[in-house]
């Protein structure tokens, strides 16, 4: 792992930025995108940059399930109003959190992935060590698949809803597997509160209990973090 120590998350937007141009200037034509506040300054220094995202493709990493994209608090959302509104893709696909057939949902969202292999994956953490929605216990050789939350993961989320009650309980969530596949993987981690998760991820044991610990098997993967969320690396 390539871990790239930041004064703070507008440097890190910079790092995450060149990060990204990078991969274009290299050929790149599929992102996997996330959502969150971790990615924003990425997503700003992209936006006001010159790069061209019109003849590329992006998939998302998850979505709740009930929302949909005119709902303020959906990850679609977030996207169009942080990415796509401002640099379209040709085309960027998102989980349907409007698809209450789980089945359904999660078997079109599999075909998506396999038809456009990832060349970049950026990725945020959970305090709890989670990538995407794959909370602990997920199974490593998990594809999309439907996400019971955790308390943990509903409170972290909380502050996007009116009341605690309103967070939805379940999302869909590309697994373990399918990141894994990315050919380049980018994870940014600002602050105290990621300085666990940071440390377990990177130094500790590969195991279910941190998902993103699976991040240790993959071959190329950049994790940009401030000096808050390093403070734990022995
Ligand atoms: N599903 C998302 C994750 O993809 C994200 O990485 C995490 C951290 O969010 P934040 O970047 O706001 O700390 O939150 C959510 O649970």
């Amino acid at each position: 792992m390539n871990i790239v120590v930041v004064k703070d998350n507008v440097e890190g937007g910079q790092k995450g930025y060149e990060i990204f141009k990078q991969a274009v200037d290299n050929g790149a034509k599929v992102f996997g995108l996330a959502t969150g506040s971790t990615p924003i300054t990425t997503y700003d220094q992209i936006t006001a940059s010159d790069l061209d995202f019109s003849d590329k493709t992006s998939i998302n990493l998850d979505e709740y399930v009930g929302l949909g994209p005119d709902a303020p608090q959906s990850y679609h959302y977030f996207m169009n109003e942080h990415f796509f509104s401002k640099k379209p893709f040709a085309q960027s696909y998102v989980p349907d959190g409007l698809n209450l057939d789980a089945m359904n949902e999660t078997e079109r969202y599999d075909k998506i992935i396999a038809d456009n292999p990832i060349d970049l994956q950026i990725l945020g953490l959970g305090r709890n060590g989670h990538i995407g929605f794959n909370e602990p216990g997920t199974d490593p050789e998990s594809t999309t698949h439907k996400v019971k939350l955790t308390e943990s993961t509903i409170e972290a989320n909380a502050r996007f809803f009116d009341n605690e009650e309103d967070v939805p309980r379940y999302a869909y969530s590309m697994g373990i597997a399918s990141i894994m596949k990315s050919k380049h993987i980018l994870l940014e981690a600002y602050g105290a509160e990621k300085a666990d998760a940071i440390q377990r991820m990177v130094q500790g044991p590969i195991t279910t209990d941190v998902p993103a610990s699976f991040l240790q098997n993959h071959p190329d993967v950049t994790i940009i973090v401030d000096e808050a969320a390093a403070s734990k690396l022995k």
